[in-house]
C-alpha cells in the first residue's frame, strides 16, 4: 500500500525511548518505523558530564532525538511522527522544520510532493527560564572547512567539537590551538540494511543534526553560546520545484537558526552563525590571508563513511562540485602557485571539468554546499580579467559566459566582500570577526 506522499505506508513514524548514561557517556535514541526499531549511538566523553542541570541535559537529549531521527524516518517517509515524550514548543517547531524544509532535498530527489509535509502528534510541556549554562565559555563545531575554521581564529579561547572526528578536523583545531571535544555517531546498522533493500535514500539536515549535539555537549560542559560558521549563501535555494523553494543546506539557513536558537535557549545555551552575514567569497577572502588555510578540507566526498573509517587519506578530490566551487573562490585570493600548494592541484587547467565549474551558476545549482549563483559567475569573471588565471583552459572557456551571467545581476566580488543582512551575532563576537576580517584585507591588498 502507498501513502498519499507516494512512498511505503509505514502508519507513523516513532519517536521512542532514550538512554544515557552519565558515567559512561553512552546515550540511545530509540525509533520504530512498520515493524523495524532503529537505534543510534551517541559517546560523548564522561569527563564531560558535571551531573548539574538534570533538567536541561534531559531537554537537551529530548532535542537531538527530534532531529537526529529524519535519517530513519526517510526510509519511508510516511508523513507522520508521534513523539512518545513530551516536548517544548519551541522544540516542536525545530523538528516540523526538520522533516518537512530539512527533507527538502530528499523529497525532490524521491519525486515525493514538495514541499515535503508531515504531521506531529506530540504532547507539549511549558518550560521554565532556563539558567545559563556554565562558565565554560564558547563551544565551536568544527567540520573541517574553512568556515569554521575562521570561527577557532575569531575565537581564539573556544573549546572546538568534532561530531564523527576525522583527521581532518582534528588538524584544523591542533592548528588553531583549540582544545577538542569529541562526539562519536554510530547509525543504527539496519538503516543501511533496509536501504540496501529499497528504503528511500537522500539528504537529511545534518547541521540540525550537529547543532542539537552540539547543544547537548554544551550543557554537559557548562558551554555557551555554540557558534556554528553559517554563511549567508547557504540561505539561496538550490533548485525550486513547482514554484517551492529546496535548499540543500536549509538548516544552515538563518530560518532554521532562529527556530534553533529559541530551542537552545531553553536550555540555557546560546545559539548563532558566527559568519551569517559573509558571503563564500568573504569568508575565502579572510581565511585565504591565515596560515590555517593549508590545514582546511571542505570536500565532503572525504567525510563519507568509507573515508572517515580510515579506509583512504583524506584530500580534495577536486572533480566534486564543492572542490570546485571552493577552489574557483581561493582563486581569486591567491596566485595559481599558492591555490596548488593548498589544493595539490589546479581544477581550472583541466578543460573536462568546465561543466562542473559552469553548473555553479546553472538555474539547477548542484546538491552540494556551494554558493549563490551570482558569486561563482563573479568569481569566474573575475578570473578571466586576471593576469595570472585568465589563460587557464577552464577560465579561457567560461570567462565570457560567466561575466554575462553576473552582468545581469550586477555581480562583483568587490559585492560579496561586503558583510550584510540579518544575524543574531551578539556585539562581543561581532567585532572580532570584523577585526580578523579587517587584518585580512590588509594583508591581500
Ligand atoms: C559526507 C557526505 O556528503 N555524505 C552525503 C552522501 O552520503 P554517502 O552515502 O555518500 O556517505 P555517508 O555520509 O557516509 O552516508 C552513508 C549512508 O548513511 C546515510 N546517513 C548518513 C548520515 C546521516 O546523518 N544520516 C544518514 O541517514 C546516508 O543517507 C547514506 O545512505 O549522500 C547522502 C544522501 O544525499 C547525504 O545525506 C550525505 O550527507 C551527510 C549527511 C553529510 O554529513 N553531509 C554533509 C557533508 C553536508 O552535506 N553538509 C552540508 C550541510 C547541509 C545541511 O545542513 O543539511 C554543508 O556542508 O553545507
Ligand atoms: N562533523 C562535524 N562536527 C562538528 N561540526 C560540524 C561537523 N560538520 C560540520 N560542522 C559544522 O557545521 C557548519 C556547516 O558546515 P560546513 O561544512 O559548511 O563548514 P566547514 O566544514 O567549516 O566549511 P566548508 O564549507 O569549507 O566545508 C560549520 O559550522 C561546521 O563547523
Amino acid at each position: 500500500m502507498r501513502s498519499e506522499a507516494g512512498a511505503p505506508d509505514t502508519g507513523a513514524f516513532v519517536v521512542a525511548g532514550r538512554t544515557f548514561d552519565p558515567a559512561t557517556g553512552e546515550a540511545t535514541f530509540t525509533y520504530r518505523l512498520g515493524d523495524d526499531e532503529f537505534t543510534e549511538r551517541l559517546t560523548l566523553d564522561p569527563a564531560l558530564v558535571t551531573g548539574r542541570m538534570p533538567l536541561h541535559v534531559s531537554a537537551a537529549l529530548d532535542l537531538v532525538h527530534l532531529v537526529m531521527g529524519t535519517s530513519y524516518y526517510k526510509l519511508a517517509a510516511p508523513g507522520r511522527v508521534v513523539v512518545e515524550r513530551a516536548v517544548t514548543a519551541a522544540q516542536l517547531a525545530v523538528a516540523q522544520a526538520a522533516y518537512t524544509d530539512g527533507l527538502g532535498e530528499f523529497a525532490a530527489v524521491n519525486r515525493l510532493p514538495v514541499p515535503h509535509r508531515v504531521e506531529f502528534d506530540a504532547e507539549l510541556w511549558e518550560p521554565e527560564a532556563a539558567e545559563p549554562a556554565g562558565e565554560g565559555g564558547a563551544l565551536l563545531p568544527v567540520g573541517g572547512g574553512k568556515d569554521s575554521a575562521l570561527a577557532l581564529v575569531v575565537i581564539p579561547d573556544g573549546t572546538a567539537l568534532a561530531i564523527n572526528p576525522t583527521g581532518a578536523q582534528r588538524d584544523v583545531a591542533r592548528a588553531a590551538g583549540a582544545p577538542l571535544v569529541e562526539v562519536r555517531r554510530r547509525l543504527d546498522p539496519l538503516l543501511a540494511e533496509r536501504t540496501e533493500q529499497g528504503g528511500l535514500n537522500g539528504h537529511v539536515p545534518v547541521t540540525a543534526i550537529n547543532s542539537a549535539i552540539s547543544t547537548l555537549v554544551a550543557v554537559l560542559g557548562g558551554h555557551s553560546p555554540v557558534v556554528f560558521a553559517n554563511e549567508r549563501s547557504a540561505d539561496e535555494e538550490t533548485l525550486t520545484v513547482d514554484g517551492v523553494g529546496v535548499n540543500h543546506q536549509y538548516s544552515k539557513s538563518f530560518a532554521f537558526e532562529q527556530l534553533f536558537a529559541a530551542a537552545a535557549a531553553e536550555v540555557g545555551v546560546g545559539y548563532f552563525s558566527l559568519t551569517r552575514q559573509l558571503s563564500e567569497l568573504a569568508t575565502v577572502a579572510a581565511v585565504a590571508a591565515l596560515p590555517l588555510r593549508t590545514s582546511i578540507l571542505s570536500c565532503n566526498r572525504s567525510y563519507t563513511q568509507r573515508h572517515t573509517g580510515g579506509q583512504a587519506e583524506q584530500r580534495w578530490c577536486l572533480h566534486c562540485d564543492k572542490c570546485l566551487f571552493t577552489f574557483l573562490c581561493f582563486a581569486v585570493f591567491l596566485r595559481p602557485e599558492e591555490a596548488v600548494a593548498v589544493f595539490g592541484g589546479n581544477p581550472l587547467d583541466d578543460a573536462s571539468l568546465a561543466d562542473g565549474f559552469r553548473k555553479l551558476w546553472a538555474t539547477e545549482k548542484p546538491f552540494d554546499c556551494v554558493g549563490e549563483r551570482a558569486e561563482s559567475a563573479a568569481a569566474m569573471a573575475h578570473l578571466a580579467a586576471s593576469l595570472s588565471w585568465g589563460d587557464a583552459p577552464v577560465v579561457r572557456a567560461l570567462g565570457a559566459e560567466a561575466a554575462a551571467a553576473a552582468e545581469v545581476t550586477g555581480a562583483t566580488v568587490a559585492r560579496f566582500l561586503a558583510p550584510r543582512g540579518a544575524h543574531a551575532v551578539p556585539p562581543r563576537y561581532l567585532e572580532a570577526l570584523q577585526r580578523v576580517l579587517a587584518g585580512a584585507r590588509s594583508a591581500v591588498a
